[in-house]
């Protein structure tokens, strides 16, 4: 079953969004899950009213008391679905404009259960277009929010000027240049196409977008770039070994690599200690490079390009 997690710092438009998730016809059954911080059940009641489950969870913040009742929730609706007492084929998260979505993917990978029934699609972060600047001066959250994001709505366009958006595109996008961004106003955009991102899935294209290498305050991203062969198993032990020590800065990292121990494409990606990799189709046409966006806080980059040049 495929999950959508939903972020975005606070009033940037995230009920919105699930609103018209829940409200357009896009062919799949959703349960959604709300995550409210501080208030008592008061979301669902700006959520339209349709016949889908909704789960709304109070006590506390998503990223960092409950974890295990999301895992409650996942499993108690799984359950409902097996008895017939609920039925979705998919299902939304919204988060709390504060969490940093890292937990809540990992709550995925952590349990067999959990693991076996639901697939992560994908983690699409709406952004503030008028206040977003505002948001990083608070605090590492909104950053956070942008460096896991696959898809990034950048959202109430309506109340800047277009030079303000295309500066603001091209500043979302130095931070996670992996990200599509998708210019909305009250985050009008095809809905299909948020439902099928499937990020953990080998993929024919993982893209890397042109981007400007930024540190912004703590949050760094950088482009790991080799185009020698790259030994597997010297990358894969030098991998475990970053994750072992960094895990908790690292929040997202995605790369495709180009190694001797086969022609096929090695795509692998990444949240905090978790990373999964797979072999894609064979190298083509393109040329043959190892890239890898790793975005992170407190990372010295000199540090992972001299270790990565090592796997060589
Ligand atoms: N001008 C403008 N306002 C918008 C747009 N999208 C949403 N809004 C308004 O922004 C406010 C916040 O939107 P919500 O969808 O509730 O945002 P949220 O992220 O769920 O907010 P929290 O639950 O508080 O974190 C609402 O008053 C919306 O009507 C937009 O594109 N342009």
């Amino acid at each position: 079953m495929p999950v959508t997690i939903l972020t975005g710092f606070l009033g940037s438009g995230k009920t919105t969004l699930l609103n018209r998730i829940l409200s357009e016809q896009h062919g799949q059954k959703l349960a959604v899950i709300v995550n409210e911080i501080g208030k008592i059940g008061i979301d669902h009641k700006l959520i339209v009213n349709v016949d889908e489950e909704i789960m709304e969870m109070t006590n506390g913040c998503l990223c960092c008391t409950v974890r295990e009742d999301l895992l409650i929730s996942l499993k108690q609706l799984l359950q409902a679905k097996r008895n017939n007492e609920a039925q979705f084929d998919g299902m939304v998260i919204e988060t709390t404009g504060l969490a940093n979505p890292g937990p809540i993917i990992q709550t995925f990978f952590l349990d067999p259960v959990i693991q076996d029934a639901y697939e992560i699609n994908g983690i699409i972060t709406v952004v503030d277009a008028f206040h977003i600047e505002k948001h990083f001066t608070k605090g590492l959250e909104a950053k956070e929010q942008l460096a896991f994001a696959d898809k990034i709505l950048l959202n109430k366009t309506d109340l800047i000027v277009q030079e303000k958006q295309n500066e603001l595109q091209a500043l979302l996008q130095s931070i996670n240049p992996t990200a599509e961004i998708i210019p909305t106003v009250t985050c009008e955009t095809n809905i299909k196409d948020l439902l099928r991102i499937q990020t953990f899935r080998t993929r024919d294209t993982l893209e890397i977008r042109p981007h400007y290498s930024e540190h912004l305050n703590d949050v760094t991203t950088f482009v790991l770039r080799e185009t020698k062969l790259i030994d597997l198993h010297k990358f894969n032990e030098w991998m475990t070994a970053v994750v072992g020590e960094l895990g908790e800065y690292l929040y997202r990292y995605k790369g495709i690599l180009y190694v001797k121990q086969t022609d096929r494409r090695i795509v692998f990606q990444g949240v905090h200690t978790l990373f999964a990799a797979s072999y894609d189709r064979e190298w083509g046409e393109e040329k043959r490079v190892s890239e890898i966006v790793i975005i992170g806080k407190h990372l010295n980059r000199e540090w992972f390009e001299e270790h990565f040049r090592n796997c060589t």
